[in-house]
């Protein structure tokens, strides 16, 4: 899912940039690297914070504290390698929230060093939004919320040896509300501006990817699809209108707009499964055809270029036919991408000379028709 940093980048602020990022390429930042990040941050903060806490609970004492502070501590150690090596964020931030709530809880229940073991609650809520999303976080800081109303009126903590009045308690719970509140409205922003990041990308991306005319893959579009497919075998037919210019010249621009779109649909309805078809250039078509046999690939051709040839376009006044003529060829094993191209394109040319109107599949010197 993630590219580790190259070995280029090992200068000592991508050395640190990797400790942050645990070892995550950041060339494009994503909603998951924010998240390794932020976790990576909590758990690096969380070693500085509760290992001195943890020594100094055993030296007062308090050893079940302490023992507790310094197994938090190791925990985000262990949590460090496990995201630097997994880049598991979801397995991470569950090893710092779940221990968190308990280790709130019993801060609070035991009043913590000197009473103070309710003041470190308040990261509780953002922490909780930002790891479990908006409706599992606020259950759960729920849940927390009501075992601290169970501790503070309801049990016999050793949290209320302190004394605390009744005023300290409701405003303890009235200042974590308003954080809770603050927390949440920070993660809808969030989530609202990640989730229209993500929309505005897809879009862009599609619309990288699209002809606008006719809506089929552009050239880039099916490049890619082509550079991804896991065929071994892969059919390319390409196909040129026949004069176009002449619809162009005699009928006009809207008209030929019009022509490359009709074709596009009549191409699109006729594509069998496990194919694309792209505009792959002015009234150039370019389908790929996969799972099916050299000879299946050349009659889909045929079929499509006599379905052509019998379609009536009508556009305002205007009543005409066209045709096309198809170069064919097949990308496997011993023939690359680029090479199967340029063979579909020299039997096009091939199609061409021979008089248009035709499926051109062989490689031939002077004019040859299949
Ligand atoms: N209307 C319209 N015309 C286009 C578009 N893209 C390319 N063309 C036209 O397509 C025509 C292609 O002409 P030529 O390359 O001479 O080919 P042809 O007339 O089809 O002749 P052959 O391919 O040799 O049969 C040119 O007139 C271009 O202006 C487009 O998006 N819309």
């Amino acid at each position: 899912m993630f590219t580790e940093l190259r070995s280029k980048d090992e200068l000592p602020k991508s050395i640190l940039l990797r400790f942050f990022y645990a070892g995550v390429s950041i060339d494009t930042l994503s909603d998951d690297i924010r998240r390794i990040l932020v976790i990576n941050l909590f758990a690096i903060v969380g070693v500085f914070f509760t290992f001195p806490l943890g020594v100094s609970s055993l030296l007062q004492g308090k050893t079940l504290l302490g023992l507790f502070l310094i197994f938090i501590a190791l925990l985000c150690v262990v949590n460090y390698l496990i995201l630097r090596y997994t880049h598991n964020h979801i397995l991470s931030g569950g090893l710092i929230i779940y221990p968190l709530y308990i280790l709130m809880l019993y801060l609070f229940y035991s009043g913590g060093v000197d009473g103070t073991g309710h003041t470190w609650m308040y990261c509780v809520p953002a922490i909780a939004l930002f790891l479990n999303g908006m409706k599992r976080g606020l259950i759960e800081v729920g849940l927390f919320t009501l075992a601290l109303v169970f501790i503070m009126f309801f049990s016999s903590a050793e949290f209320h040896a302190y004394d605390y009045p009744v005023s300290l308690k409701l405003r303890v719970l009235m200042s974590f509300f308003v954080v809770i509140f603050l927390s949440s409205i920070y993660e809808y922003s969030m989530s609202r501006y990640n989730e229209d990041l993500k929309d505005i990308s897809q879009k862009l991306k599609l619309a990288a990817e699209t002809d606008a005319l006719t809506g089929l893959l552009n050239r880039r579009g099916m490049q890619q699809r082509l550079e991804v497919s896991t065929f071994n075998t892969i059919h390319l037919l390409l196909a040129d209108v026949d004069y176009f210019k002449t619809v162009n010249d005699e009928y006009g621009h809207d008209v030929g707009d019009y022509v490359l779109s009709e074709l596009s649909r009549l191409i699109t309805e006729s594509m069998p499964e496990n194919s694309s078809a792209s505009r792959w250039g002015g009234e150039e078509f370019l389908l790929a055809m996969c799972n099916v046999s050299g000879q299946e690939a050349y009659e889909f051709a045929e079929v499509l270029r006599k379905k052509v040839e019998a379609h009536e376009f009508v556009y305002a006044e205007f009543s005409f036919h066209i045709t096309l003529s198809f170069g064919v060829a097949t990308s496997a094993d011993d023939v690359s991408l680029n090479k199967a191209l340029k063979q579909a394109d020299n039997r096009l040319y091939s199609a061409k000379r021979a008089g248009r109107n035709q499926t051109c599949r062989a490689e031939i010197k002077s004019p040859h028709v299949d």
